[in-house]
């Protein structure tokens, strides 16, 4: 798989690194509060369950399953819900785990779903922002690592249903998806 790679962006390593500094700061919000941390399926699977174990207060979880990218690398502008939390906002502390932000229309659109269900809070944590993708204002809470307008895949980031399960985070060659 790494023979598909451009370049390797992000190490396993620096990801764990950034993924303790994260949890220290989600521990330090919540403290206290039992927030509702809402996961972005699929994506950011790998990264919510490193980041749950790096929080240490309770909390509790859930898991949403949105769709807008389908096979291709340019967003559909339109999202759907595959899956809905099984859980009640209305009340909570609800922080959103994404994998990547890049045009925001998928946050933006549960941001604003959260809010009409009546969330007490609604704030988000990714893993990589990429700020160049974007379509609407969109800053999140807390970011782990802003990375250039390319297609990047591993830890949770797909093309095509393939690379969620590396370790790292690269840049994918682009005869990978354009052949
Ligand atoms: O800011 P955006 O342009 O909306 O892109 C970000 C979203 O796109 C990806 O999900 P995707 O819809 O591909 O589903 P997946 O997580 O199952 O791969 C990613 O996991 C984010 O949820
Ligand atoms: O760069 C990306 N890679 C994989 N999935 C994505 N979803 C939005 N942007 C990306």
């Amino acid at each position: 798989m790494k023979n598909d790679m451009k370049e390797i962006l992000l190490t396993e390593e620096q990801i764990q690194q950034k993924i303790k500094e994260l949890g220290q700061a989600i521990t330090k919000e919540y403290e206290g509060r039992f927030p509702l941390v809402v996961g972005v399926l699929k994506g950011a699977l790998p990264f919510m369950a490193d980041l749950i174990k790096a929080v240490d207060t309770h909390l509790e979880i859930d898991f949403m399953d949105v769709s807008s990218y389908g096979k291709s690398t340019v967003s559909s502008g339109e999202v759907k819900i595959v899956k809905d939390l099984d859980t009640k906002v209305e009340g909570r502390d609800v922080l959103i785990v994404e994998d990547i932000i890049d045009s925001g229309l998928t946050l933006s659109y549960l941001i604003e779903l959260f809010k009409y269900r009546k969330a007490k809070s609604v704030k988000v944590v990714t893993l990589l922002d990429k700020p160049e993708g974007r379509k609407v204002d969109l800053v999140p809470d807390m970011t782990g690592f802003v990375v250039p307008d390319e297609f990047v895949v591993g830890y949770g980031l797909d093309f095509a249903e393939r690379y969620r399960n590396l370790p790292y985070v690269g840049i994918l060659k682009p005869e990978v998806y354009e052949g």
